[in-house]
């Protein structure tokens, strides 16, 4: 749904230009939701506002769909544009107009008759759950309501795809997961593409199925949530990861304990099964849980546990063989 081949954008010329993007290759398919983050300054806004040619990337190419935007006319360009909503960290709604003024806003400029704008303002206000604040004025909404305003007019024209500026960072938590489930309602109701950025580790969790990670303008990381989250492999992946992890390191203990210290990753529907008492019981081995988290990442449990084995050598292997074989990730802690 979107490609952005061989992207980089330049600010500036000579000794003061600025290399805010570079050489970015991000392919995104129709329905997923995606997600870049990335430390502030790192690229984020920048490369989002390359997707609808907000900003006009200094080479490369951004297609959606399948029309290349980066060779279209001004005018071709206006109409392609619809086929992309967007919303903002501050919302940008006009405040001297009404919550249904500023969702029609779009569709007056699509040229829509009244009657037709009349009904589909009924129905996108439904959408984001706001039919009874339809004449208020953005000044009398809470945060959350104004972002809902800010949904519904970019839904407005029926595109294809939503960006999401930072789109919750001004928000607090409770609301934030009330958008956050929003978006993911209108992604599996209206099978839109999203592509959010944002610096919140915790909203790349909740509703994205693939991540990209920026610093200094580049890709640095990319892959499913599950396998980004649980495998970190660049230092500032594991910073972001470590925003939603135990501060603690385990690794601590390793000079303490007598035991064998183990690490065990499991995803999917055996995070609920008693894996772990199942594989011990017929041996000698004692287990101890040093430390462990059991969560979710969108709608898929996983768990990640420091286990301390004691017991004979073999029947550890043996209870670690088991576990693989349950479909477990398990290694020594090192
Ligand atoms: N209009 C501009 N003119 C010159 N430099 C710019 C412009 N816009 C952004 N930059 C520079 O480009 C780099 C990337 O900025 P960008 O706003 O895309 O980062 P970001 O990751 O979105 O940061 P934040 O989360 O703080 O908004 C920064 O070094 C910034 O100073």
């Amino acid at each position: 749904m979107i490609e952005l081949r061989d992207i980089s954008k330049s600010y500036g010329t000579g000794s003061t230009a600025v290399e805010a993007i570079r050489d970015v290759n991000i392919t995104i398919d129709k329905g997923e939701i995606f997600g870049i983050i990335g430390h502030s300054g790192a690229g984020k806004s920048t490369l989002l506002r390359c997707v609808n040619l907000l900003e006009r990337p200094t080479t490369g190419t951004v297609t959606v769909g399948d029309v290349e935007l980066t060779k279209l006319s001004t005018t071709q360009l206006q109409q392609q544009r619809r086929r992309i909503g967007m919303i903002f960290q501050h919302f940008n709604l006009l405040s001297m107009a009404t919550v249904r003024d500023n969702i029609a806003f779009p569709l007056k400029l699509a040229k829509l008759s009244k009657g037709e704008m009349k009904k589909r303002v009924d129905e996108l206000l439904a959408l984001v759950g706001l039919e009874q604040h339809g004449n208020k004025f953005p000044a009398q909404l809470s945060g959350g309501q104004k972002q809902r305003v800010g949904i519904a007019r970019a839904l407005a024209n029926n595109p294809d795809v939503l960006l999401c500026d930072e789109a919750t960072s001004a928000l607090d938590p409770q609301t934030t997961n009330s958008i956050l489930s929003l978006l993911v309602d209108i992604n599996q109701k209206l099978g839109i593409t999203i592509l959010l950025i944002t610096h919140e580790m915790h909203v790349i969790r909740s509703i994205c199925d693939r991540v990209a990670v920026i610093d200094d303008g580049g890709v640095v990381e990319m892959g499913d949530v599950l396998e980004v989250f649980l495998k970190p492999q660049h230092p500032v992946t594991r910073d972001f990861v470590s925003q939603i992890a135990d501060s603690f390191d385990p690794r601590e203990l390793i000079a303490s304990r007598s035991g064998r210290l183990i690490k065990v990753n499991y995803v999917g529907d055996i995070t609920y099964e008693p894996l772990l008492f199942n594989a011990v019981k017929s041996t000698s081995v004692q287990f101890t849980i040093l430390q462990g988290t059991v969560s979710r990442m969108k709608n898929t449990p996983y768990g990640q546990l420091v286990i301390e084995f004691i017991g004979d050598h073999a029947d550890i292997e043996k209870v670690i063989a088991d576990l693989r074989h349950k479909g477990l990730e398990v290694g020594d802690l090192a």
